[in-house]
């Protein structure tokens, strides 16, 4: 039975993670972690360099500070999970090996291979040590914007350091699976090579493409689809995690670069004579080449690639309204797969892209259009 708090709400279902657990790092991801656990009713405890995340993350119910019970005694964990940056990782796996002798002790890095050198380098107890990485997260950090569902149906690599212990690892995969998420086995270097291509140079490519939009005017902005808000989200994202994450797996990233410069020189190639012979055949191949690995991306939940429908709702921009069409569709009885919402600032309705099975779509629509909603054809 995991450890609880005493006056916890009774656990939703039990968990397999045995607490107290100790959660170093208690930004994005350790409070995440926490309040996930929290929610099955597992004792965590947070620590955290900086006073005020380790503060933000025990008000937002994440665990219970260290500092803030230094009078009490903090109970020893039985499992440590690591949620720092990259760079400091693996020194604070390996200060984590030597002060909690009993505890199994996990890290989320993004990258894997530096950090288990960098553990293995100090000469910790590799046999109490497993590398995983949540494949979850968001473009925006700190305790603050945590949530306890960020691991619902994602999947979670974990990465067995050659001497993990077959408890170590069942404490790693009894994690991930207590908050939700699916796991994949995989090594270090597999991990390495595959994150660079998945989602090193998604960021890179994302961070670059709006680069390309520092100078431009707004009211050129102020005409933009849903193309470039999609295709520059994660752009977003925190400049000093990603210094770290790149320079900690640039060979990966470079070889996957390498990929992108001899497409993005046939490309310019192409474009510099588009009346030449083949011309246009080579830019239909390139954009069907898209087409091909675009459709190769699994589905919800890691199924296979599925093939959804849309339908366009007309939503007007009046509160409670996306509610009420949501609730509609849930009444109606057709499962919602995806939803995407385009809105325009200033103007008075918004668009909701719903997803659902191509056999669905018809229905849907019917009902909708009785219930009084506009669909966009
Ligand atoms: N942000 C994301 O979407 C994802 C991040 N990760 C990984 O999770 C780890 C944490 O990232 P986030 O939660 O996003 O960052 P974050 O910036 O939100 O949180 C990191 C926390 O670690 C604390 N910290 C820094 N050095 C410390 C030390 N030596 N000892 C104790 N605490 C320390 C910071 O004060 C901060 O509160 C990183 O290794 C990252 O690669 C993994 C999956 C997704
Ligand atoms: O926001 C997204 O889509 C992400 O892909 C977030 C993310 C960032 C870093 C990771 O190591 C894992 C996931």
């Amino acid at each position: 039975m995991a450890a609880r708090t005493p006056g916890a709400e009774p656990a939703t279902p039990p968990a397999a993670t045995e607490g107290p657990v100790l959660v170093v790092g208690a930004g994005l991801l350790g409070a995440s972690i926490g309040l996930g656990l929290r929610h099955l009713g597992v004792e965590v405890w947070l620590q955290d360099a900086s006073p005020t995340a380790e503060a933000v993350a025990e008000d937002i119910g994440a665990g219970r500070s260290c500092r803030a019970a230094a009078e009490d005694r903090v109970p020893e964990p039985g499992l440590v999970v690591v949620a720092v940056p990259p760079d400091v990782a693996a020194e604070t796996v390996a200060r984590a090996l030597e002060e909690h002798p009993a505890a199994v002790v996990l890290d989320v890095a993004s990258v894997k291979e530096a950090v288990l050198e960098g553990v293995r380098a100090r000469g910790a107890d590799l046999t109490r040590y497993v590398g995983t990485h949540p494949m979850a997260g968001r473009e925006r950090s700190g305790p603050v914007a945590a949530r306890g569902e960020l691991f619902t149906s994602m999947p979670w690599v974990v990465c067995d350091s050659g001497s993990s212990s077959p408890a170590a690892l069942a404490a790693a995969r009894h994690l991930a699976v207590d908050l939700g998420a699916t796991v994949t086995f995989m090594d270090a270097r597999e991990h390495d090579a595959t994150v660079a291509l998945i989602s090193h140079l998604p960021q890179v490519m994302s961070s670059l493409l709006a680069s390309r939009l520092q100078e431009t005017p707004l009211h050129h902005l102020s005409l933009a689809g849903q193309g470039l808000r999609d295709t520059t989200r994660i752009a977003a994202s925190d400049p000093g995690l990603w210094v770290q994450i790149l320079a900690a797996n640039a060979g990966p990233v470079v070889a996957a670069l390498h990929g992108v410069r001899e497409d993005l020189d046939r490309l310019i190639a192409t474009l510099e004579a588009p009346r030449a012979p083949g011309a246009r055949l080579d830019i239909a191949q390139l954009m069907a080449e898209g087409n091909a690995g675009r459709a190769r991306i699994p589905g919800k939940h890691g199924g296979a690639p599925r093939a959804f429908e849309t339908v366009t709702v007309l939503v007007g921009d009046v509160p409670g309204q996306l509610a009420r069409l949501l609730a509609e569709i849930g009444e109606i009885g057709v499962n919602l797969e995806d939803l995407r919402l385009e809105h325009s600032p200033g103007q008075p309705v918004g668009l909701a892209e719903v997803s659902v099975l191509p056999h669905r779509r018809k229905e849907l629509i019917e009902a909708l259009q009785e219930r009084g909603w506009k669909v966009v054809q």
